[in-house]
C-alpha cells in the first residue's frame, strides 16, 4: 500500500453532482476509499454513484441543502451508519453570484456566505467530532484563488473564500493534536457547470489565459491529485496550508 492508498478510508465528498466534486469523488474512489457524495438533485448523485461502482469502487448518494440548519450532522451521521467511520471530508459545495458591491443584496451576501463559509463550517465540526475521538482526520476545504487575490467576480464570494482559507487554519490549529489535518485547495478557472457561461466569452478566456503562466484553463483532473496527496498519510505533517492549483496565476506580478 502506497502512502496515497486511501483503502480503507471512508471519506465524504460535498457538491459531488458534478463538477470539481464529482471529479474528486471520482479519484478519491479510484484510490480506495468508500465515498459519500453530497448534493441536492439526487439524479446527478446517482450519475456520480454509478460512475463510480462502474470502475469498481463504493459510493452513497446523500441528498441534502447544505445550507439548512442540521444538515451537516444529516449528512455525516448518514455516513457513519453506511460504512461505521469517517476519515476524510472534502468541502467542495460553492457558489457565485458575480455582482459589483454596490449592487448586492443582503439576500445575495447571505446566500454566497452561507454556502461557501457557514456550511463548511458546520460540515468541518460535524465531521470534527468524530475524527477528533479516533485521533485521525483529514479536511481539505475547496476555497479559490479569489480568496486569495482580489477578483472581480464579487466581494462576497472572494470574502468568503478568504473566510475559507482563514478557518482552514484555525481549525488546523485547535485540532492538529487530534491528528486531524485541515487543508484548502484554492483553484483558479475550471470548466464546470459554475464557470460554464463565463468561459463561452472568448476575450474573457483571453483575459484569463493572459494571467496564466501556464498558458491553459484548469482541468478538473488538474485538481484530484493534490486532493488526494491531502486526504492521504503522505500529508501527515501538512496542516492550515493553502496550495493554490492556479497555473501560476496567484504568483503572476509582471
Ligand atoms: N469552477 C471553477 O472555476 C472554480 C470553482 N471553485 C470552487 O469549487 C467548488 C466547486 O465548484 P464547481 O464544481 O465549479 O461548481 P458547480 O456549480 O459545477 O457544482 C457545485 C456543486 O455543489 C452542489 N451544491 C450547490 N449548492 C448546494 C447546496 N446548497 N447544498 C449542497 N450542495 C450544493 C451542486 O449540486 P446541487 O445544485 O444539486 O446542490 C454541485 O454538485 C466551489 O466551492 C467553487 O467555489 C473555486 C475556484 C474556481
Ligand atoms: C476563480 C473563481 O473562483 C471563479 O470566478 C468565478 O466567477 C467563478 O465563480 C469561479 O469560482
Amino acid at each position: 500500500m502506497t502512502r496515497f492508498d486511501l483503502t480503507g478510508k471512508t471519506a465524504i465528498v460535498t457538491g459531488a453532482g458534478r463538477g470539481i466534486g464529482k471529479a474528486l469523488a471520482l479519484g478519491l474512489a479510484d484510490t480506495g476509499a468508500n465515498v459519500a457524495v453530497v448534493a441536492r438533485t439526487e439524479a446527478d448523485l446517482q450519475e456520480t454513484v454509478q460512475a463510480i461502482e462502474q470502475k469498481g469502487g463504493k459510493a452513497i448518494p446523500i441528498t441534502a441543502d447544505l445550507t439548512e440548519a442540521g444538515a451537516a450532522e444529516k449528512v455525516v451521521g448518514q455516513t457513519v451508519e453506511a460504512w461505521g467511520s469517517l476519515h476524510i471530508l472534502i468541502n467542495n459545495a460553492g457558489m457565485n453570484l458575480r455582482k459589483k458591491a454596490h449592487e448586492v443584496t443582503e439576500e445575495d451576501w447571505d446566500r454566497v456566505v452561507d454556502l461557501n463559509l457557514k456550511a463548511s463550517f458546520f460540515m468541518c465540526q460535524a465531521a470534527g467530532k468524530i475524527m477528533c475521538e479516533q485521533n485521525y482526520g483529514r479536511i481539505v476545504n475547496i476555497a479559490s484563488v479569489a480568496g486569495v487575490v482580489a477578483m472581480r467576480t464579487g466581494v462576497a464570494y472572494g470574502s468568503s473564500k478568504a473566510g475559507v482559507i482563514q478557518m482552514t487554519r484555525v481549525l488546523a490549529l485547535e485540532w492538529s493534536k487530534f491528528g486531524v489535518n485541515i487543508n484548502a485547495i484554492a483553484p483558479w478557472y475550471f470548466r464546470t457547470p459554475l464557470t460554464e457561461t463565463l468561459l463561452k466569452d472568448e476575450a474573457y478566456v483571453q483575459e484569463i489565459l493572459q494571467r496564466t503562466p501556464s498558458g491553459r484553463i484548469g482541468d478538473v483532473e488538474d485538481l484530484v491529485g493534490p486532493a488526494i496527496f491531502l486526504s492521504s498519510d503522505a500529508a501527515a505533517y501538512i496542516t492550515g496550508q493553502t496550495i493554490s492549483v492556479d497555473g501560476g496565476m496567484s504568483i503572476y506580478g509582471f
